[in-house]
């Protein structure tokens, strides 16, 4: 069977740049897909890189789209190599939805505002609010709270460790007892800044877990630090593509697995290997649209730790 094949790049423009230890990001660049079998049922996919995570960039994301011809098959879908695996999700996940869809266009509807991304939230899970870097974390997890948010992430890493620990500390005051902090350096610490971290971490009780605290390739001293404190050690840059998970896995991780399946890789590779390893793993957003948020969220519903949230907090990021 081929299916007709369409892709439309977009931009969205964040409301408030998002500050993290990589830089200051402030457009979200993605490409849409549109694929139609022979029988007119109609599936969407959506291609949203994260290149500083190890992804493949958007200028290659756009050269792999041009290269295929306006009608495509399976195989060209399940030949893309790994080293795109943000297309590979993207292709895969619009695949798959032809399987499931009814035939309806409604894709272009779900290229969302940020009510029906909202609406896209599964019941079953519980979301994380993702407060802004810095000391406007202070006000801002109100919002989080007043929507049903009890799991709160904050960056660190970003300005001066000692602000940073001061505004830990008001935090944690101030946050409600049934609250949960999640805490993400962007690799940006050193050992001694990540064993301080935990150390506060251990004694506020409230941190769920510290993520990607050192950069990837220091992988052996974040396993070593794993079994040193209460306050767990979670990996997202580390685990970026299915491949890297799979190699963190094998050198001996079991700390939490943030997986950002938008740039993962196949979603059916990745559902095979989470089936087959009990990880304790949180599914958490790229920013991407609509469409690869109904796609990952599926995922999340079926491999998700039940009682972790998803990092897929609703927080009206985008203009
Ligand atoms: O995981 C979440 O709660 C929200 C998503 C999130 O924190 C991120 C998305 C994309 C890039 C990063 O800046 C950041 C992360 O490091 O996890
Ligand atoms: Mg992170």
């Amino acid at each position: 069977m081929t299916y007709r094949f369409e892709f439309n790049p977009y931009q969205r423009q964040f409301r408030h740049p998002l500050t993290t230890h990589h830089g200051i990001w402030k457009v979200r660049e993605g490409i849409i897909l549109r694929l139609v079998d022979e029988k007119g049922r109609v599936g969407w996919g959506e291609i949203a890189p994260l290149p500083w995570f190890g992804s493949e960039t958007l200028e290659q994301a756009l050269t792999v789209c041009q290269q295929f011809p306006s009608q495509i098959t399976s195989t060209d879908i399940f030949s893309i190599p790994a080293e795109f695996p943000a297309c590979q999700f993207g292709f895969e996940s619009a695949w798959d939805g032809l399987v499931t869809s009814n035939g309806e266009d409604e894709g272009e509807s779900r290229i969302e505002t940020e009510q029906i991304s909202q609406s896209l939230t599964h019941a079953s899970l519980k979301y994380s609010y993702l407060l802004p870097t810095g000391e406007a974390a202070l006000t801002s997890w109100q919002q989080g709270w007043q929507q049903g948010d009890r799991t709160f992430k904050w960056k660190i890493g970003v300005t001066s460790m000692e602000s940073e620990l001061r505004w830990f500390e008001q935090l944690v005051q101030i946050l409600p007892e049934s609250a949960q902090l999640r805490l993400d350096a962007n690799g940006g610490l050193t050992q001694h800044q990540a064993q301080q971290w935990l150390q506060v971490a251990d004694q506020a009780g409230i941190v769920e877990f510290l993520e990607q605290p050192l950069p990837p390739e220091e992988f052996a001293a974040m396993r070593a630090m794993y079994d040193q404190y209460r306050t767990a050690i979670a990996l997202d840059e580390s685990v970026a593509t299915l491949n890297q998970l799979k190699t963190c896995y094998q050198q001996g991780w079991r700390g939490i697995f943030v997986i950002k399946a938008a740039i993962a890789g196949s979603p059916t590779q990745l559902r095979q290997f989470c089936q087959a390893h009990d990880i304790d793993v949180v599914f958490s957003s790229v920013f991407e649209s609509a469409i690869a948020r109904q796609a990952v969220l599926n995922l999340a519903v079926e491999l998700s730790h039940p009682h972790r949230a998803v990092g897929f907090g609703v927080n009206h990021w985008f203009v």
